[in-house]
């Protein structure tokens, strides 16, 4: 099992350094960064992340084809990869319609982008001239592995005709068991093995040696999760629909105390890989079960970052 760790540049990118630095030195092999137009530039995020590390692999988790163009990304994670000696992963998804609405931007056709985005990304790297002409002059040491963010059924399956991996925002076993699938379908279907492909629980993580302190820092962002979610997602998770309009509403006011009130264990379960190392250590396990090959450590991470980012470095070195 590979663990990676995400983190959001919505802080100063000297403290995320530090972070990104512990967590190399206690065993995480990827480090992911999120890619939203608010939020601290990606790319300037990690080229600074390739200078205060030595062996950790790195990448935007996720960006999108339709804020930046594949040449723009493209060069951008050829710097990447000059930067850090080769330890360059480049993440994409489809983006989110919140995003494209506030950035005045049409979303169409996601599917087609995306895989048309991969392809233009894959021909760049490899230093090819594209139809109209665009070529890069800086080429990456080696081919730079591809990554999609996906949820969607369609999405996942072409994950699995043309990614190296797929990070897929779940933390409980029945989503995999209802994605893998999927994946497979997508890579039997382009002659692909299942073996070539990096199956990613990118997970909302919350370890602490109590398990209620850990508990209680994944809540908020389970209660966000559970808000996002479309009604076959609770359902799957036997979530109460009722609770999480609670949730909705609380949040739509800016009444936290309430929305996160509404959060059950049925929604930390469905929602969050939670508690102490010991049971982390099962968790993990009963997903590494349903074919995840990576797990990330998305936020909160844990109730005090320093503290998690070691205590899961002790389960790291039980895989
Ligand atoms: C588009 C969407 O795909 P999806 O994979 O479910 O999208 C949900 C998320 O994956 C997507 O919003 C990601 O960008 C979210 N995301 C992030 N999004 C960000 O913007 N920034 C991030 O940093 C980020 C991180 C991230 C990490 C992991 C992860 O799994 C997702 C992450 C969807 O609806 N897919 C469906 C339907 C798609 C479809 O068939 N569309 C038709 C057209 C439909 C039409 O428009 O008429 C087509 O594309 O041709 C499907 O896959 O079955």
């Amino acid at each position: 099992m590979k663990f990676g760790i995400e983190f959001v540049p919505n802080e100063p990118i000297t403290k995320l350094a530090y972070y990104v630095k512990l967590a190399e030195d206690n065993g995480f092999e990827f480090c992911w960064i999120t890619d939203h137009y608010n939020n601290r530039n990606v790319y300037m995020t990690l080229g600074n992340l390739a200078a205060a590390t030595n062996k950790i692999k790195l990448g935007p988790g996720v960006t999108n084809p339709y804020v930046r163009s594949p040449a723009i990304a493209a060069s951008a994670m050829a710097t990447v990869d000059e930067l850090s000696g080769g330890r360059a992963t480049f993440g994409i998804g489809p983006g989110d319609k919140a995003t494209f609405d506030a950035l005045g931007i049409e979303w169409t056709k996601p599917v087609g982008t995306i895989k048309k985005a991969i392809a233009d990304f894959k021909e760049l790297t490899a230093g090819k001239r594209m139809a109209e002409g665009a070529q890069l002059a800086v080429k990456p040491s080696a081919k730079i592995p591809i990554y999609m963010g996906a949820q969607g059924p369609k999405m996942l399956e072409t994950a699995g005709e043309i990614a190296d991996g797929v990070l897929i925002n779940a933390s409980n076993p029945k989503d995999f068991e209802a994605a893998v699938p999927l994946i497979k379908k997508g890579a039997e279907a382009a002659g692909r093995s299942m073996s070539e492909i990096d199956v990613a629980a990118y997970a909302c993580m919350s370890v602490d040696k109590k398990a209620e302190k850990a508990k209680q820092a994944a809540i908020p962002v389970v209660a966000f999760i559970a808000a996002g979610s479309p009604p076959m997602i609770l359902e799957r998770h036997g979530i109460d629909p009722a609770k999480v309009d609670a949730i909705r509403a609380g949040l739509k006011e800016g009444n936290f105390g309430a929305a996160f009130g509404n959060v059950d264990e049925n929604m930390l379960e469905g929602f969050a890989l939670y508690g102490t190392p010991e049971e982390v250590v099962e968790k993990v396990k009963a997903l590494e079960k349903m074919g995840v090959t990576q797990v990330v450590a998305g936020s909160p991470i844990g109730p005090n970052k320093d503290t998690s980012i070691k205590l899961i470095g002790k389960i790291i070195k039980e895989f």
